[in-house]
């Protein structure tokens, strides 16, 4: 039985290595029974096509050409994937079938629609070979044997018998896209971007479960990425919204392909087959999503009017040409939007009842909800006439608004568009992982917060995280009582549940904000990455994670245009990130970073005078939230080791947590079982210090922890430990719980630069953090 339908357009299988990443999606995302619609390989069908007018033209050179460029491509994907007799296989019918073409053309005898379907029969042939090849159980199959049409209308009870008939239930069925048969047994074309038709065709005559088009961008966006970077992505859209979308200029969507879903359950996703792991862009059924916004744009079309449209004849005439028309009425008239290259066709088809009202025409569509059509309308036309673009003809109309120029609107007037008309309406879901000391300050901070981010977007605390329980409310938690509503209404969870919640969030952007102390949380990065979540770690784990994850996470986050902030990992709310950035950015080259960068052993060293045992002001530090969860990650050096990872990251250098050297702070038995042992032990810890304390003094110095990184033409040095400082030295004389940076550069070398103040506490943290979540707001509108 068939569950799903997979298809893959011609740029999944443009090479050998496409083709093999498209068996490697098949082997982890099929199962025997399903279908895998194909198109041509690459750009064949042009090449194709091109054959075909150079026949009618009697061009037998370029004839001559292009069917050699074709062998060669072909003969060049069978070789590289294929093995001993299956390869042998392929070249062998290959060459069959272009000495029949070529035959057909010295005998006048060629036609359009079987020379096309070439294209298909080899990509269904050479791509079935090769799971053959992978000892995967698959076989090809002719869309021709499964789809026919009667005088351009699809026989649909005898289709889904030819269906249930061919299409085998133990095996992976590769079938070709965008060909069909007529009653006679000819060949048709189901028109360009007749596949994704050919896919969901198929999923409804064998009631499979989805189609997932895989293609070569990462789902639907809120306008074309490629000439707006800020594009939006989004994870569901509603079926209405995307046949709007499909009939106004939408290159993904194609109206023909969400046909025949109309009335079924039949889930549609579109999904990169460049990256496997991103979200796709689920189109569902009417009210199961909220409406969001987009902008087509549309180019070189006429607008026609019809005098009494028949039901159907749009359907027709859309098919006549091969191309989804829109159609509309206003002020008693009734418009054709057509593709200019297509209008006399249109035209011969209504046979006088068309006529042409307004020709060469550009411009744009907004989609939106129904609510706010008319703002957006008056916004856009603002914004256009501001860049002296005056709308030659305009059409609101429910969902959305149609505005034709003259000018083609160019991607910098759509990105200023987008900006005004699209970000706007977008909301941020906020998912805070982490309720403890500095958590909770953070939470209570956060009201006034969303308040002055209002006028760029509506952010929603979505998700609130324990260790244990989760609060989870997608249409947003009330922030005055959040506590209440945690006590109440949390509930236990794993990480595959929390990823599910997450992916199943119907928000423009999602934010994870993770304000634990967990290693075991931070691994799960890159699975909310794949998700489209921004990041804001506090959260020192991922940072200074091993390299190779490390730096894979951020590809993955830049590939995604995702951002990840995380300046208080390092001297809490100080701007030691961003000084270290901004340096670097305008040209500069840091030498040395050196200082103290724990705010808890900052604390307890500037505290320490003898007077009360080492280990009473430890826990002093802690009630006071300096502490990390467990002070020993402190005490050990191992959390300023970390923050000196981090900063020397930042500056581009591939380092690991042990290829900084450290000494600790307390014995290292202390670092053996519980905190309640630790504390069974405290004398072990006084002496430890006091005989460093004594040390130190004999020397005329205190006892200070400090961090060194330097780096010279041929060296790096890191460092973390304790230190013997001079009385009259800076470093001896910090404010309790200061951290300071003095960092030396190209620019600042003889005189240093330096950042000091609170490196711990949970106020400076949470501002810190809320400094993190401003700057990502600011960078994603
Ligand atoms: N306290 C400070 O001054 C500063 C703290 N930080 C960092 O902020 C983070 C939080 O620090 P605090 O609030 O002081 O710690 P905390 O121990 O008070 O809070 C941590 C919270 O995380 C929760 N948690 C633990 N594992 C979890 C998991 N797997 N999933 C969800 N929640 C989990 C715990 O239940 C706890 O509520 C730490 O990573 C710390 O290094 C960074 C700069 C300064
Ligand atoms: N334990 C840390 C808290 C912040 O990271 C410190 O005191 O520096």
């Amino acid at each position: 039985m068939t569950q799903t339908v997979h298809k893959f357009g011609g740029s999944s299988l443009s090479s050998a290595q496409r083709y093999e990443r498209v068996a490697s999606i098949i082997l982890e995302h099929t199962q025997p029974g399903d279908c895998v619609v194909v198109s041509a390989a690459g750009k064949t069908t042009d090449t194709l096509v091109k054959l075909w007018q150079s026949y009618q033209q009697q061009d037998t050179h370029v004839v001559a050409d292009i069917l050699l460029q074709l062998n060669n491509h072909q003969t060049d994907l069978i070789t590289q994937l294929l093995h001993a007799d299956l390869k042998r296989t392929a070249l062998r019918l290959l060459h069959s079938e272009l000495t029949a073409i070529s035959e057909l053309i010295k005998n006048q005898g060629l036609r359009e629609a079987p020379l096309l379907a070439h294209g298909e029969v080899w990509s269904a042939r050479l791509l079935a070979l090769y799971l053959t090849q992978l000892n995967i159980n698959a076989c090809d199959l002719d869309a021709r044997t499964l789809f026919t049409l009667n005088n351009g209308q699809l026989l649909h009870t005898q289709n889904a018998q030819q269906c249930a008939k061919f299409i085998t239930p133990g095996c992976i069925n590769v079938v070709t896209g965008f060909i069909a048969s007529n009653t006679l047994g000819d060949t048709v074309t189901l028109g360009r971007n007749g596949s994704d038709y050919s896919a969901t065709l198929l999923a409804n005559y064998c009631h499979a479960k989805q189609v997932c088009i895989w293609t070569d961008t990462q789902g639907v966006y809120s306008t074309d990425p490629r000439k707006v970077s800020k594009a939006v992505k989004y994870n569901k859209v509603c079926r209405g919204q995307a046949n709007l979308l499909a009939r106004l200029g939408n290159p993904v969507l194609h109206a023909k392909t969400l046909s025949p879903l109309r009335n079924s359950d039949i889930k549609l996703s579109v999904r990169s087959s460049f990256d496997v792991q991103a979200t796709p862009t689920d189109i569902v059924k009417e009210g199961n999503v909220k409406q969001k916004r987009f902008i087509t744009t549309l180019n070189n079309i006429d607008l026609l009017t019809v005098e009494k449209l028949a039901e159907g004849e749009v359907a027709d005439v859309s098919q006549l040409i091969q191309h989804s028309i829109h159609h509309f009425s206003q002020n008693g008239e009734t418009y054709l939007v057509v593709p200019s290259a297509s209008t006399y066709k249109v035209v011969s088809f209504f046979e006088g009842r068309a006529n042409i009202s307004e020709s060469s025409l550009n411009g744009c569509a907004v989609v939106a909800p129904v609510n706010d059509i008319s703002k957006l309308n008056v916004l856009a036309i603002d914004t256009l006439n501001a860049h002296a673009i005056e709308p030659r003809f305009i059409h609101q109309d429910s969902g959305y608004i149609l505005l034709l120029t003259d000018q083609v609107i160019d991607s910098d007037i759509l990105s200023v568009l987008h900006d005004k008309l699209i970000n706007k309406g977008q909301e941020v879901a906020l998912i805070i992982a982490g309720l403890g000391n500095v958590g909770e300050v953070f939470i209570e901070q956060l009201s006034a917060q969303f308040e002055r981010f209002s006028d760029d977007f509506t952010i929603k605390l979505v998700g609130l995280i324990r260790s244990e329980t989760l609060l989870f409310n997608p249409s947003g938690i009330n922030i005055a009582d959040w506590k209440t509503h945690f006590l109440s209404e949390s509930k236990a969870y794993n990480n595959q549940t929390l990823l599910n919640i997450i992916s199943e969030l119907d928000y423009e952007h999602k934010v994870v904000v993770d304000i634990t102390a967990s290693e075991a949380f931070s691994q799960l990065y890159p699975e909310f990455v794949a998700l489209d979540c921004h990041l804001i770690s506090a959260n020192k784990y991922a940072g200074t994670a091993d390299t190779a994850w490390y730096k894979a996470l951020r590809t993955s986050i830049s590939e995604r245009n995702l951002h990840w902030r995380y300046n208080t990992s390092v001297g809490a709310g100080l701007p030691v990130n961003f000084a270290l950035a901004d340096l670097q950015n305008s040209g500069d080259k840091i030498t040395r970073i050196e200082g103290v960068f724990s705010g808890t052993l900052s604390w307890l060293c500037s505290k320490f005078d003898g007077t009360i045992p080492f280990s009473d002001l430890v826990l002093e530090a802690q009630k006071m939230g300096f502490t990390e969860p467990d002070p020993r990650e402190d005490l050990s050096g191992r959390d300023m080791q970390r923050k000196l990872l981090i900063l020397a990251r930042e500056l581009g250098l591939e380092l690991d947590l042990d290829d900084i050297s450290l000494s600790a702070l307390m014995p290292e038995t202390l670092a053996i079982g519980s905190w309640d042992d630790f504390l069974a032990n405290e004398s072990t810890l006084n002496d430890f210090i006091d005989a460093h304390a004594a040390n130190a003094k004999a020397q005329s110095s205190v006892l200070r922890y400090t961090g060194l990184l330097e780096i010279t033409e041929n060296k790096v040095t890191a460092q973390v430990g304790i230190t013997y400082t001079p009385i009259g030295d800076a470093l001896a004389n910090l404010t309790p719980g200061d951290n300071i940076f003095v960092i030396n550069s190209k620019w600042y070398s003889a005189n240093a630069l330096v950042i000091q103040g609170p490196g711990a506490g949970t106020e400076v943290t949470a501002a810190g953090i809320h400094s993190d979540l401003y700057w990502l707001v600011q960078n994603i509108k």
